[in-house]
């Protein structure tokens, strides 16, 4: 076992990201041949891949959760995630983007720019993830790197840098030409490419496609400007500086092409990833990226594993993660202690003692820690920035085909939900359904699906339906009721009065007692009494919120009062006063946000008006039209599907929770 010391300028932690189908997984395969860390090609379709490796995965073809693995090119080790491209799955692209200090965008030479990469790259743009793009598929009929490149720019509102040109097409594509170094790349057998001087018949453009990267350069970076002024050739040394000094700012992008299928391509784009892509020395943060420094790690993703049990893949910022050592969570405020480390080649892993600064490992023995929550030094608590999980608006009721898959069905949910922040679940306190809240239908079709595949249990579940909530208008003061029960022996007695008052949101208690007519240990009872009165509400019995209760008076008896007749006096009270407040039904409004082409901007407005959405901005983004509006959740079921037809696919959109509002009465009769 060792303890791995690194030399953070050689660390590159990367992700690959693409539509479906661009040919990440080929291209993730390949690097990871050419490292050496495979010694065998997998391909896609014969379900032998290395990285796609649970049995859904070799079974479709796809990517579902991203495998992490890492590998050493030219003295540099690149932490690898692989990501997935579905549009389903978005959280775990989300989830480690959020980590991750760079990434290669692969496109397919021939279908260019995708709704999906559109989608992946303005995450990437919000986390502020430096990419480089590799266009590949250059041997398949039709592919266009030239197309490619103007959609980069074009769609995607990218700086693109060309930096090679692609050497014969289709099944005469052999090599590129490498415009920095001016050289050509020829592979013939699969292995290392030949180094050969640029063939005469692309001379011309060559020279023509290196001055257009130097004068792409010069107009983004100082230093190149001022060789350009000059008039002087810039030396390939110092165009390397310029392309990563722009590509760690993000402020260009340089675009590599090839063939990862047929082996052509993939060394040059391992350079570039050394070369261009961030070290954890560039990316910002409260700490240093130093082993000195006291630990500072991100939980960005919790997996099981059928052996190892909960793996909880943890990125270091900064000092030493230690096998045995106690850790604080400081999000929770509690005490983990590290159980074994790992470093993760997909199914396979290997044991080490200690991690550091700028690198990815799994963690096994955390108990509490979820995703998105910091560890650090017990002595030098800090929290990092987490990531965004909005809480889940849409539930379903669900329940197991077969009666006896009830016990299953719980620990696949419970599983689920480790591994997922973004799904929860909880029982409906009226009919005592499982309920399970996620932030999408699309989300919480394929955890059912997962539930069945996954775990085998298969399950019936409702319709979709909107996670409403119950508040009050007004204040009403001064509720007084007395509870009394005498059946033989001891009786049950206990008095409160109350006001409540309507608040932003959630729940207050507040005891203004004095004296002894409430004696001090029966007023959590009456707390607790209108907090269970608060699950659920008058008007249809959805859960409260916005409500400040004041305990104000009450009375007591020597010998039958008690902590339940406090808690039922409690709420009780608390029933009667919501009622005199005006109880008012409240609806979750989502804050869309829709990225389309221009010429779909009016369509996409007036649907968003038509679902009693409110538009408050639209603003140009890279070549589309960012419409930002406030939209109740009830209006935007199936709005997915009807984005995709109305825009042929090229509209995107991302919903959160924004805040909750009242449902006009007229919906509201509809809603209860
Ligand atoms: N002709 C050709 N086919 C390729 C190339 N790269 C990948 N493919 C094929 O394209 C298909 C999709 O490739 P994948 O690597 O699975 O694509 P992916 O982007 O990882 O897709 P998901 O994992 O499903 O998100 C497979 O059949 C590959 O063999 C290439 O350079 N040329």
């Amino acid at each position: 076992m060792t303890a791995t010391f690194l030399d953070l300028t050689t660390v590159r932690n990367i992700g690959i990201m693409a539509h479906i189908d661009a040919g990440k997984t080929t291209t993730a395969e390949r690097i990871l041949y050419f490292t050496g860390v495979s010694h065998r090609i997998g391909e896609v379709h014969d379900g032998n891949t290395a990285l796609d490796w649970t049995d859904q995965e070799r079974k479709r073809g796809i990517t579902i959760t991203s495998a992490a693995t890492t590998c050493h090119w030219r003295g540099h080790t690149i932490n690898l995630i692989d990501t997935p491209g579905h549009v389903d799955f978005t959280i775990e692209v989300e989830r480690c983007l959020r980590v991750l200090d760079g990434a290669v965008a692969v496109f397919d030479g021939v279908a260019g720019v995708e709704p999906q990469s559109e989608t992946v790259w303005r995450q990437a743009d919000r986390y502020g993830v430096p990419r480089v793009c590799f266009v590949n598929k250059l041997d398949r009929a039709g592919a266009d790197l030239g197309r490619c490149v103007d959609m980069i720019a074009g769609r995607l509102g990218a700086v693109p840098l060309v930096l090679q040109l692609p050497i014969g097409a289709e099944s005469g594509f052999t090599g590129v030409v490498d415009l920095v170094e001016e050289r050509a790349l020829v592979w013939t057998d699969g292995g290392e490419p030949d180094v050969r001087p640029v063939p005469p018949g692309l001379a011309a453009e060559a020279r023509q496609g290196r001055a257009r990267l130097v004068e792409t350069l010069a107009e983004h970076d100082e230093a190149i400007m001022q060789l350009y002024v000059d008039g002087a050739e810039p030396p390939a040394e110092r165009l390397h500086e310029a392309i990563r000094r722009l590509t760690v700012a993000s402020a260009a992008t340089p675009v590599l092409c090839g063939s990862a299928y047929k082996n052509k391509g993939v060394q040059p784009l391992l350079d570039a990833i050394a070369r261009y892509l961030p070290s954890p020395l560039d990316a910002g943060g409260p700490r240093a990226a130093s082993d000195r420094e006291p630990l500072s790690a991100l939980a960005f993703k919790i997996m099981t594993d059928r052996h190892l049990g909960r793996l909880t893949f943890v990125r270091i910022y900064s000092g030493r993660l230690e096998t045995g050592a106690p850790v604080l969570n400081s999000v929770k405020n509690g005490k983990e202690r590290i159980g074994k480390i790992y470093r993760v080649h997909a199914n396979s892993r290997e044991e080490i003692a200690s991690a550091g600064a700028g690198d990815i490992v799994a963690v096994m023995g955390l108990k509490q820690t979820t995703t998105g929550e910091t560890l650090c030094d017990p002595a030098h608590p800090v929290v990092l920035e987490s990531m965004d999980f909005p809480s889940p608006v849409i539930e379903v009721a669900i329940e197991p085909r077969s009666k006896g898959d009830q016990e299953k069905l719980a620990a696949a949910i419970q599983r689920l939900a480790e591994e997922d922040p973004s799904f929860q679940v909880h029982a409906d306190p009226e009919t005592g359904q499982t309920v399970i809240g996620g932030m999408g239908e699309l989300h919480l079709e394929v955890l059912t699906a997962r539930m069945k595949d996954d775990h085998g249990v298969d399950a019936n579940v409702g319709r979709p339906r909107v996670a409403y909530r119950e508040t009050i208008r007004r204040a009403a003061s001064k509720v007084e009721v007395t509870y009394r029960k005498q059946n033989g022996g001891k009786g049950q007695f206990a008095k409160v009065q109350i006001s409540i008052e309507p608040i932003e949101e959630h729940y207050e208690f507040v005891n203004e007692v004095t004296g002894g007519r409430v004696p001090r240990h029966f007023v959590p009872s009456v707390d607790a009494g209108c907090q269970e009165a608060m699950r659920t509400g008058p008007l249809a019995g959805h859960e409260m919120t916005g409500v400040r209760v004041t305990l104000l008076d009450g009375d007591h008896h020597p010998v039958d009062s008690s902590e339940l007749a406090f808690k039922i006096a409690g709420s009780l009270a608390f029933k009667e006063a919501v009622r005199r407040g005006s109880p008012a039904l409240l609806e979750p409004v989502m804050a869309v946000e829709v990225t389309t082409p221009a010429e779909h901007m009016g369509a996409v407005i007036g649907d968003l008006n038509a679902r009693r959405g409110r538009v408050e901005d639209t603003r140009p983004q890279g070549g589309a039209e960012v419409v930002r509006a406030l939209v109740p959740l009830a209006e935007m079921f199936g709005y997915v599907g009807h984005l995709r037809g109305a825009t042929s696919g090229r509209a995107v959109y991302t919903m959160q929770f924004d805040s909750y509002a009242e449902v006009p009465p007229g919906v509201a009769a509809q809603a209860t």
